[in-house]
């Protein structure tokens, strides 16, 4: 598994602007919004495409295009959705699938609560979005999923890294063909699972707290 953690100062401004405990939920979604636009950029290097010809104003030449199949982006449900309008605004053509996924307070064990994609994922590019890879449970439990329906290249952008999860995601999907896009691996985890610093829970930064 590979890790790719984007160093760039428009990245490390917005995620310090996300960590500060005052910023409120909207300007944190729209920074969300802005920074994984930023994070894609680095993580569809490898999108297919194939050429097309086409004729400007002045002459014939030929440009590329995405390609067929389509790339499939999977929000990890809720934070992941904030993530979502970013990523499709860059990539136009892609289909979208749900994982809900919620990790329980106590054990930090991740659970399945929804799955809406498609059922073969053979063939297919996967783009899976979740800000936070703390224990790395989450992650492991959703790409294992998509595995099993077939996909062969999976890409996980995480706004936020712990070092934790990161070798949990290298032990337990040694060999995938999976990448990890980032802005920052932080310094460790705490006592309650939480990444340090980090920015706290992202899905209550963004959301609200969760009744
Ligand atoms: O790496 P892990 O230790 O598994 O933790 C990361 C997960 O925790 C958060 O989700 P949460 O369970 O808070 O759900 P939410 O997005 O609905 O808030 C976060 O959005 C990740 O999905
Ligand atoms: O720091 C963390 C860890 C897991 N989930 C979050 O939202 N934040
Ligand atoms: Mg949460």
């Amino acid at each position: 598994m590979q890790i790719n953690v984007v160093d760039h100062p428009l990245v490390a401004h917005k995620l310090t602007t996300l960590r500060d405990q005052r910023t409120d939920s909207a300007t944190f979604r729209r920074l969300a919004d802005e920074l994984v636009t930023l994070l894609a950029y680095e993580a569809t290097r490898d999108v297919r495409t194939e050429s097309v010809d086409l004729i400007t104003p002045v002459t014939a030449t030929t440009g590329v295009r995405l390609t067929h199949p389509r790339p499939l982006v999977v929000p990890i449900l809720r934070a992941g959705l904030g993530m979502l309008e970013g990523m499709v605004r860059l990539l136009p053509t892609a289909e979208v699938g749900f994982l809900g996924m919620i990790r329980d307070e106590d054990t930090l064990q991740p659970s399945t609560y929804t799955t809406r994609m498609p059922d073969d994922l053979s063939g297919r590019q996967v783009y899976v979005l979740d800000p936070m890879l703390a224990t790395g449970g989450t992650l492991v439990a959703g790409i294992n999923e998509l595995i099993a329906r077939g996909a062969d290249d999976v890409t996980a952008i995480c706004l936020l890294a712990a070092p934790e999860g990161v070798a949990t995601m290298q032990r337990e999907l040694a060999g995938a063909p999976v990448q990890v896009v980032t802005a920052a691996v932080d310094e460790r985890l705490n006592e309650q699972g939480y990444i340090v610093p980090g920015l706290g829970d992202a899905g209550d930064r963004m959301y609200g707290l969760a009744g």
